[in-house]
């Protein structure tokens, strides 16, 4: 066992909303809780725009600091800020976890930047990829570590499911994938909710889109034989609520390198489906995963009793449960913390070029669907204007 003392990665939380709060909590979890010894963190400052919500925010998430803290790695306490600048200039934050709206993800990830601090930013990362592009510009040009918060690519049940696929070949040939993560804020939730608002750049889309994708990118995308050749096509259809967002998006990614489909679907309509929501079809078998999209929890390996025959039978499924305590932002939080450690800008798995390409898509999928921002919430230009 390693006797060096643990890399820290000393948190500034932008926003005490309800992510940062899961983000907070997760990483004040014991490091030994997933027996992780190489890094640990610290939540050195968090913001909000009123100074009574971010000293609640500590008294309630983190009263003894996060892991590092607790431990005594680090001898600061966290500390409450009125405003997101002030954290930003706290001399103990490192690293900046930007969870505020989307419509002000830019902005506060360019703060953070600007302010000479490696930034982890909530998905979705930007409103256009043009957006972004700006702000990795920004990261390259200070030499800082700058990414998307897309958690699923690094829960161990993601991570499990491209290993059986992409090394242990348990499904045989990739044919098909289908994703779903929907939600029911339709009729349930205030035309203002984050959601729901076209202030706020709400639909589904932005929210809980980058979820089927992340398995298409994950899965296909990032498949060996596919080479990280981007979808050939990228089709869409989107039915948009009256605010001007949209309450219900379908798309469907091609990959004909390994002939090979992705058929994605979000949507503010449904009930809240905790099963089987992502489904990964093969010669040999399928995939059923566990838990919500964005949350896998395990998977059922149901393999082809004769792979040979048309309409074949399946072999008893096996079941493979992966369930975790917490929320499970804890993994990506520690592979950041790495990659501070290593003085990686940017993580080998969520790098910079394909949140630009994810953003491009996300760009391509609204204009289809006639979704358009409200004047003036774009910062940075989108490419296509
Ligand atoms: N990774 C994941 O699983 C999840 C990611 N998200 C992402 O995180 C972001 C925040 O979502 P969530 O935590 O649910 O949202 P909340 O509404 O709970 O919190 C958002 C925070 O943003 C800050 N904020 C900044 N500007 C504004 C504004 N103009 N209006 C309102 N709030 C503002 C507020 O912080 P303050 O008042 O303290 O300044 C607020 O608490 C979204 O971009 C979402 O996509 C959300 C949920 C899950
Ligand atoms: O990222 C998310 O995942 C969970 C959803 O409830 C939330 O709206 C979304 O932002």
């Amino acid at each position: 066992m390693s006797t060096q003392k643990p890399f820290v990665a000393q948190w500034g939380v932008l926003g005490c909303g309800w992510i940062s709060s899961e983000f907070t909590k997760d990483v004040s979890r014991p490091m030994s809780s997933r027996n992780v010894t190489d890094v640990s963190h610290a939540i050195a400052a968090v913001g909000s725009r009123t100074l009574s919500k971010a000293e609640e925010f500590i008294a309630a998430n983190c009263p003894n600091g996060a892991a590092g803290q607790q431990t005594g790695l680090v001898d600061f306490k966290p500390k409450a800020y009125g405003s997101y600048k002030e954290v930003v200039d706290d001399p103990n934050v490192n690293i900046v976890y930007v969870g505020t709206m989307n419509v002000s993800h830019y902005e506060d990830a360019k703060l953070a930047l600007e302010g000479g601090k490696h930034c982890l930013l909530e998905k979705p990362a930007t409103l256009n990829a043009a957006e972004w592009k700006h702000l990795a510009s920004i990261a390259k040009s200070k030499s800082l570590f700058l990414m998307e918060a897309v958690w699923t690519r690094f829960n161990p049940t993601m991570l499990a499911i491209q290993k059986a696929i992409h090394e242990d070949d348990l499904i045989g040939e990739i044919r098909c994938l289908y994703s779903d993560l929907s939600m029911d804020g339709y009729k349930k939730r205030k035309d203002t909710d984050r959601l729901l608002a076209a202030e706020l750049a709400g639909g589904a889309l932005l929210d809980i889109g980058p979820y089927p994708l992340v398995w298409t990118m994950m899965i296909l995308y990032r498949h060996p034989k596919n080479g990280m050749t981007p979808p050939e096509k990228v089709g869409s259809t989107m039915l948009k609520y009256h605010t001007g967002v949209d309450l219900a998006t379908g798309f469907t990614m091609t990959f004909p390198k390994i002939n090979a489909i992705a058929y994605c679907t979000t949507n503010l309509l449904s009930q809240v489906q905790k099963q089987q929501n992502t489904r990964i079809v093969g010669s040999k078998g399928e995939i059923h995963v566990h838990g919500y999209t964005s949350r896998p929890t395990g998977y059922t390996l149901k393999r082809l009793a004769n792979p040979e025959d048309e309409g074949g039978k399946f072999l008893p499924d096996e079941n493979v449960d992966m369930d975790f305590d917490g929320f499970g932002l804890y993994w990506e939080a520690d592979q950041v913390a790495r990659c501070l450690k290593d003085g990686l800008l940017e993580c080998p798995t969520m790098t910079h070029a394909e949140t630009a390409m994810t953003m491009g898509f996300f760009d391509k999928i609204r204009k289809e669907g006639g979704y358009e921002y409200l004047p003036g919430l774009e910062k940075v230009k989108p490419e296509s204007a």
